[in-house]
């Protein structure tokens, strides 16, 4: 994704950052800038603490120690209707028990904007809409949210996050019920606001491929700690994806898309492992 320089400057800041549930540590000692204006990919084995990193960029959490800051303030005195008009997370699970329709559920991004009992105006509606036709959820707008398949819902939760107006969207696994189509569709949406500036992404990928062709940065975590951080060019590299994964890869540039593809296999010793 190409990123505009003076665009640039830092969103988040992370000091000595740890985080542990109940006692039992999930991240450690992360140092970090989260720049705006960008696409960052935060990528690691299953357990390495990404879900829990989105979850404190979204002040869901508080580090057990260090401190996060967004736009140069401590993002634990940010106001909670304050920090939702201006950062969104999708999460990695949709939970939503009601039958609440899909228009009503996206409507629910509005909320941090409206005044305390005001209903949504003609332009809030348009706004629908449009946020609803780019995910490709318009025609499923008048459905019961809790009968839709499971990546009709995925796109219902990025649309309401969408229709939030963020500057920030935190996206965690947001593909991962996608359809190749959809997933292409998603993603190249969301480059195209970041190119065009105003929004800033922080994604959670576990698909290499997607992160290489869509991320500016990367982010790759492993034991809850940062192992690499920077352009995809400088940290996609079979060295970092050995220490990360664990498995050997190769990489290049792809004459059909334009940008880095990963081939992957297991090691040596890790297949000799999962032989029977
Ligand atoms: N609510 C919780 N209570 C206790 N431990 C948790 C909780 N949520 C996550 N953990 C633990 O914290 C660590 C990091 O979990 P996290 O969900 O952040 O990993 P992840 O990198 O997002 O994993 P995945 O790729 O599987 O989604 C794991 O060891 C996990 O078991």
């Amino acid at each position: 994704m190409a990123a505009c320089k003076e665009r640039q400057s830092p969103l988040w800041r992370l000091e000595g950052v740890d985080f542990a549930y109940r006692g039992k540590p999930a991240l450690h000692d992360l140092n970090c800038v989260l720049q705006s204006g960008l696409c960052t990919g935060i990528l690691g084995p299953n357990g390495s603490g990404k879900s829990t990193l989105l979850d404190l960029l979204a002040g869901l959490l508080t580090p057990t120690r260090g401190r996060i800051w967004f736009r140069e303030q401590l993002l634990a005195k940010w106001r909670r209707r304050q920090l939702a008009r201006q950062l969104a997370l999708v999460p990695q699970h949709f939970g939503l028990g009601f039958d609440f329709s899909v228009r009503a559920v996206v409507a629910m991004g509005l909320h941090p904007h409206l005044g305390r009992f005001a209903l949504p105006t003609g332009a809030d509606q348009d706004w629908l809409d449009l946020v609803m036709a780019q995910t490709g959820v318009l025609a499923l707008a008048e459905r019961p949210v809790t009968r839709l398949s499971g990546g009709e819902q995925q796109r219902v939760a990025v649309a309401r996050a969408l229709a939030q107006k963020p500057e920030a969207l935190l996206l965690d696994e947001a593909t991962a019920s996608l359809d190749v189509g959809h997933t292409l569709a998603l993603l190249h949406l969301l480059r195209d606001k970041v190119r065009a500036g105003g929004l800033t992404v922080v994604a959670v990928l576990h698909d290499l491929n997607l992160a290489a062709r869509f991320c500016d940065e990367l982010l790759f975590l492993h034991g809850g700690r940062c192992l690499v951080q920077g352009p995809v060019a400088d940290i996609l590299t079979p060295e970092n994806i050995r220490a990360v994964y664990g498995v050997d890869s190769a990489i290049r540039a792809d004459a059909f898309t334009h940008a880095l593809q990963v081939s992957l296999r297991l090691a040596p010793r890790e297949r000799a492992a999962a032989a029977p």
